[in-house]
């Protein structure tokens, strides 16, 4: 079995609906990935476990989503030295903004980048850690290149109703 590069993790089954779309462009790229369910409360045993060890498995960046009061990605970055991209899932009471709040305001030395809330953070933050490996790779820096250009020319060809 290939060794996944990436881990994409979420705080419920329920985050499923936003973390599909990151882990739609990491399929898009090729790249190896595993997604999983792990709760800073609900599972906090597995946790510790997931980011003290995601490192030596050989993950490179971990996206972690989650909702509401969503200390995952913060509590990932406590544990480990791997970036963390944090994901605001959309939460039923206040729309996402609990979430990112609760994701955007880490205490200093311990960074968390975070992205936009729902679908499009979620994607973007599939994009950001094809970047990270990209750094690397010329070959993934080449297909990156090429989809940003041919986003650009489907907005360019874009047609409005009459
Ligand atoms: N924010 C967290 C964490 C965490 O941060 O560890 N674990 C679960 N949750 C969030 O609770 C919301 C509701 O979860 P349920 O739908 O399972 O009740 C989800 O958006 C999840 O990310």
């Amino acid at each position: 079995m290939i060794k996944p590069l990436i881990s994409v993790v979420m705080g419920s089954k329920s985050d499923w609906d936003v973390m599909q779309h990151a882990v739609a462009i990491l399929d898009e790229f090729h790249i190896a990935y595993e997604a999983k369910v792990v709760s800073a409360h609900r599972t906090p045993d597995l946790l510790f476990q997931f980011a003290g060890e995601a490192k030596a498995r050989g993950i490179q960046c971990i996206i972690a989503g989650a909702g509401g009061a969503a200390h995952l990605p913060g509590m990932i970055a406590a544990k480990t030295t791997l970036p963390v991209l944090g994901v605001p899932v959309n939460s039923k009471h206040l729309q996402g903004l609990d979430s990112l709040l609760s994701i955007v305001q880490m205490p200093k030395g311990i960074p968390v980048a975070t992205f936009a809330i729902g679908q499009a953070g979620a994607a973007n933050a599939g994009l950001f850690a094809v970047a990270l490996l990209a750094v690397n790779n010329s070959e993934l820096s080449a297909q990156l290149d090429e989809y940003r250009r041919k986003q650009t020319e489907s907005v360019l060809n874009a047609e409005l109703p009459e």
